[in-house]
């Protein structure tokens, strides 16, 4: 990586192996940035790396991490906490499962529930004084439209995703009024090889956005500084009423009582 100063802030993504993440690098490359790849799959981001400095001329680093795993884990959050040249964090590794919740092992609810949620939080945790020290840096949460509402079949997937954008909106209210922007990244179904993975076929959707229009879509949010974007959302009114309805709800939460449909009748 570049010793010499730029003032494009280094740019780290996770899952950039492919999908999603690989399109990211793609366009923070074509942007100036310089990168750090992660994901377990050393030679599909070797490869990546040399195709995107070559057209680019940027530097980029590649370490190969399974975000499942303590030790690599930890890794990854030790380059975020000592890489000042870091600037941007794109939390995306992400992992599907479908099926049954009943057929659902301890083994896979763990490896999804790491890798979506706990991996996620540890390296927002492990940037995030860094970037409040800076008084500038971005972390960027890639969610899912799953994670809205329950649907048959994805409950562990879409309750890590709701997760996600839970965790970006905590961590708006702490982190924005020191400098940091925080986005969460809401897609719908995406051509990527993460249905595959999970088993499924992609092609039998009745509607799939391409990987490229997903990543250009989200970068405008990016670029507009929202706080939560979710490109397939056509009404964005809806989701300003949604945010809205919550916020009207815990007008009506009062500590003190019970609310009188749970009151004890004489
Ligand atoms: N595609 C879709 O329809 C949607 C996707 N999303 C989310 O987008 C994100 C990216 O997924 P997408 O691009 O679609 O899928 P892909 O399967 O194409 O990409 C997933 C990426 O995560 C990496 N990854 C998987 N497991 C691990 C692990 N244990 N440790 C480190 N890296 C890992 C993979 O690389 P490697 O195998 O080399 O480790 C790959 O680079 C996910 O968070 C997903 O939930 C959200 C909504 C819809
Ligand atoms: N990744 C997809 C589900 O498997 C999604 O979030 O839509």
């Amino acid at each position: 990586m570049s010793t010499q100063p730029t003032l494009r802030p280094a740019v780290l993504i996770t899952g950039a192996s492919s999908g999603i993440g690989a399109v990211y690098a793609e366009r923070f490359a074509r942007r100036g940035h310089d990168l750090v790849l992660v994901a377990r799959d050393k030679s599909r981001l070797d490869a990546l790396a040399a195709r995107l400095s070559e057209t680019h001329g940027v530097k980029i680093d590649v370490l190969q991490a399974d975000l499942t795993q303590p030790a690599d884990l930890e890794a990854v959050e030790a380059r975020l906490r000592s890489d000042a040249r870091i600037g941007v964090l794109i939390n995306n590794a992400g992992m599907a499962q479908t099926g049954a919740f009943v057929q659902q092992g301890a083994q896979a609810i763990d490896t999804l529930i790491d890798l979506n949620t706990t991996a996620v939080t540890r390296l927002a945790a492990a940037i995030a004084p860094r970037l409040v020290e800076a008084g500038a840096g971005s972390i960027v949460n890639i969610g899912s439209v799953v994670g809205l509402a329950p649907e048959l079949g994805m409950t562990v997937y879409g309750a890590t995703k709701a997760f996600v954008l839970f965790l970006s909106q905590g961590l708006q209210l702490e982190l924005s009024p020191k400098g940091i922007y925080v986005q969460a990244v809401l897609p719908a179904a995406t051509r990527t090889e993460i249905w595959e993975r999970a088993g499924m076929d992609v092609n039998s959707l009745p509607e799939v956005m391409d990987v490229e229009e997903l990543v250009d879509a989200a970068l405008i949010g990016y670029d507009r500084r929202e706080p939560v974007t979710i490109p397939p959302l056509h009404v964005a009114a809806r989701w300003d009423a949604l945010d809205g309805a919550r916020q009207g709800l815990l007008s009506d939460i009062r500590q003190a009582h019970a609310a009188e449909r749970y009151q004890a009748k004489a």
